[in-house]
């Protein structure tokens, strides 16, 4: 007989995430001068950044290292009593734990500090300083503002069973990708009302696989490729501008300057109704990951940051054992039906390659 758990952390919503990155400066132009981010803090090896709705300290830590990699994601929770119950949750889940005093990262209060049972590293927290809100500091906005942080993407090889994990601290599935045969190849969890805090995918993990900033404007994505074009570095873009089918949202995926995956997203749809219904897509689908049927580049399937453990140390990874959905779609999309009985059309992009 399984013993139950306790009581779950109320997760408000994903608040932050801690990068290691090999060149500060580097990074420094790609997350202020190109993302437009706003600086809070900076030390000699560490940015503290945040976007211009956000008016805790920050949203991302940008930190010097000898390996890029994820330090960690943080959830804020509702209260300063959710840090007991997450201490008292994940010593039950048998996981290293560690509660860390206010100021242990800059601006965030005191902290729970975990290695999930996904082998992600992850902070709770809810004390945290307060900053200038700039959501109409329109002098400062450039035509690229992003407004939040909005998701976590993590790689992992067995979905269904991070969906359990996460579905125990009390979030809930929006959409996810599956097969006729069942296996499982994402997953779309949310505890603010939109479509994801996290999204699972299903591969070698634990790894990063992006963090996403939303943004209120389509114009405010193309300008960010714009800006990209005229420095010549449109190679840092690495998947979009589109519209994804899962979520509804117009995307951009670009590539940090360590290889770290950041996603630019406009606003998805609102999901806090308690019966807000699962959308499950068919893997065969071409239009799931992008409405427009236009293929997922490979890397964006085979590319994923490390993550470190609580001492700052690299993680191994496990491998899938699933399917996975670059294989099942053939190599990269556009190998997938537009429309499902359709035999006489074929692929959208034929036997290109
Ligand atoms: O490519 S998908 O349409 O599946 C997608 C949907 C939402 C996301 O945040 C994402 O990274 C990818
Ligand atoms: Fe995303």
């Amino acid at each position: 007989m399984t013993t139950a758990l306790p009581t779950p952390p109320d997760v408000i919503r994903c608040a932050y995430a801690e990068l290691v990155v090999t060149d500060l400066q580097a990074s420094k132009w790609f997350y202020t001068e190109l993302l437009g981010l706003v600086v809070t803090h900076e030390t000699e090896d560490t940015l503290y950044l945040r976007a211009f709705e956000e008016y805790l300290h920050h949203s991302l830590v940008v930190r010097q290292g000898p390996v890029a990699a994820l330090a960690k994601f943080a959830y804020r929770v509702r209260t300063p009593g959710d840090l007991d119950l997450a201490e008292e949750y994940y010593r039950a889940l048998d996981v290293p734990v560690r509660r860390v005093p206010a100021g242990t990262t800059r601006g965030i209060g005191e902290a729970v500090q975990v290695v999930d049972p996904l082998g992600f590293p992850v902070e709770f927290f809810h004390e945290a300083e307060h900053v200038e809100r700039f959501t109409q500091r329109y002098d400062v906005h450039g035509a690229g503002a992003i407004s939040r942080l909005d998701h976590f993407n993590v790689v992992t090889p067995d979905v269904p069973a991070a969906r359990a994990y996460y579905e125990g601290l009390g979030f809930k599935v929006s959409e996810d990708i599956e097969d006729e045969r069942g296996t499982v190849y994402a997953a779309w969890m949310y505890r603010k009302p939109t479509v994801h805090d996290v999204a699972l995918t299903g591969g070698d993990g634990p790894r990063m696989h992006h963090i996403a900033f939303a943004t209120h404007e389509r114009s405010q994505i193309l300008h960010l490729c714009d800006h990209l074009g005229a420095v010549r570095r449109s190679d840092q873009i690495e998947r979009g501008p589109g519209r994804h089918g899962v979520s509804n949202a117009f995307y951009l995926y670009l590539l940090d300057p360590d290889g770290h995956r950041i996603e630019i997203y406009t606003h998805d749809y609102y999901t806090g109704d308690p019966d807000n219904p699962v959308i499950t897509w068919d893997v065969h689908d071409n239009q799931r990951r992008d409405w427009w049927g236009n293929p997922v580049v490979p890397s964006w399937y085979a590319n994923a940051s490390t993550v470190l453990d609580l001492d700052g140390n690299p993680r191994a990874v496990v491998e899938r054992t699933d399917d996975r959905e670059a294989d099942v779609t053939i190599g990269a999309d556009g190998f997938s039906y537009t429309r499902k009985d359709d035999e006489a059309v074929g692929f959208k992009v034929g036997h290109q390659v």
